[in-house]
């Protein structure tokens, strides 16, 4: 038995894999620029953040009914389930959708059948986290979030993602306070491929209440002691970092030193379809990568249930923590 673990940085779009993406183009009558499942795989080769978002938008075309968003979930759901998760934080990205005439009721309606499944079918628990896309205008945003009115009560929280660099936190400022007067909790990318400075004002102006990504804080003491004072989630992305370019190589990779600075790290997946795993591989893989030992991955997995969303439910945080403290990696063996 894998590690018990929460994933909470993981964009359900890049949980669409080849195979399914061609299945739902099929489907759906869309014709996909690529040959077969191969020449798609092959495309994946990105140099940074935007070749990468570039065809995930771009793939997204095949994602047109309700069912396809619950199939899309359902799938991430059972190999997460496979690799230890026993609670997801799922982000999406409405306007992606919205922008091509996908109604955000199909996304949520979609998305949320797999997600009522999950804790029967999966032993899942899950959150909904609405992200907005960055690098489109606020208004954008706040249409958005008008829009999920009627949702709200599928939704926990907004996030911001897309391309960071040239569109700083302060941007989204009322659409995050909008959100907070809803009661949404509050999550954003921040340096991952921006400066420390974008991490500052996610703190500062958004009042985010876990950081997505936070690698380049580094590059700031001062910022990095405030972040292990304030004990702020990181939801780290190693594999996503090494196929975007953000570190050169895996074993490069500073997630030993933030753990040994401090710093509340947790690993993720965020596209795992893309980025070569799923989150238990991304255990395994820092683990042979870094040599991290049994009890800092169980530091890992703890960590995700405490920077977790489920202050509703501490009954059920509790009793995922005791499983992490009481996992033995000399029976179980697999992180
Ligand atoms: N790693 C990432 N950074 C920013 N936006 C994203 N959307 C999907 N994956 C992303
Ligand atoms: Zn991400």
């Amino acid at each position: 038995m894998p590690l018990p673990k929460a994933e909470l940085h993981l964009h359900i779009e890049g949980t669409l894999e080849p195979e399914l993406a061609f299945a739902l183009a099929a489907r759906n009558g869309v014709t996909l620029p690529y040959q077969d499942t191969e020449e798609l795989r092959r495309a994946y080769l990105f140099e940074d953040l935007q070749s990468f978002l570039d065809l995930y938008y771009g793939l997204m075309a095949v994602l047109l009914t309700e069912d396809d968003f619950a199939e899309l979930a359902d799938a991430y759901l059972a190999r997460a389930a496979d690799q230890g998760v026993r609670h997801a934080e799922i982000f999406f990205d409405p306007q992606a959708h919205t922008a091509r005439g996908v109604p955000l009721g199909t996304v949520v309606g979609g998305l949320s059948r797999a997600l009522d499944a999950a804790p029967e079918r999966y032993g899942i628990s899950t959150r909904l986290i609405m992200c907005f896309l960055r690098d489109l205008p606020a208004e954008s945003a706040m249409e958005t979030l008008r829009a999920a009115g009627p949702y709200l009560d599928r939704i926990t929280g907004i996030g911001l993602d897309s391309a960071e660099v040239g569109h700083p936190p302060a941007k989204f400022k009322e659409v995050y306070e909008a959100a907070a007067a809803l009661g949404l909790r509050r999550v954003a990318h921040a340096g991952e491929e921006g400066p420390a400075s974008y991490i500052r004002e996610a703190l500062d102006v958004l009042g985010v209440e876990r950081i997505d990504h936070g690698l380049r804080c580094l590059e700031d003491g001062e910022l990095v002691d405030r972040l292990v004072r304030e004990r702020m989630p990181l939801t780290l992305c190693p594999l996503s970092n090494v196929r975007l370019r953000a570190v050169d190589t895996l074993e490069a990779h500073p997630l030993p030193r933030m753990m040994a600075a401090g710093l509340l790290c947790t690993v993720n997946s965020d596209d795992p379809a893309y980025f070569g795993g799923y989150v238990g591989d991304t255990f395994h893989a820092v683990r042979e990568a870094l040599g991290l030992g049994p009890e800092q991955l169980r530091e890992l997995a703890r960590n995700s249930f405490e920077a977790s969303f489920l202050e509703d439910d501490e009954e059920r945080r509790a009793e995922l923590i005791a499983a992490v403290d009481a996992y033995d990696f000399a029976v179980e063996g697999r992180a």
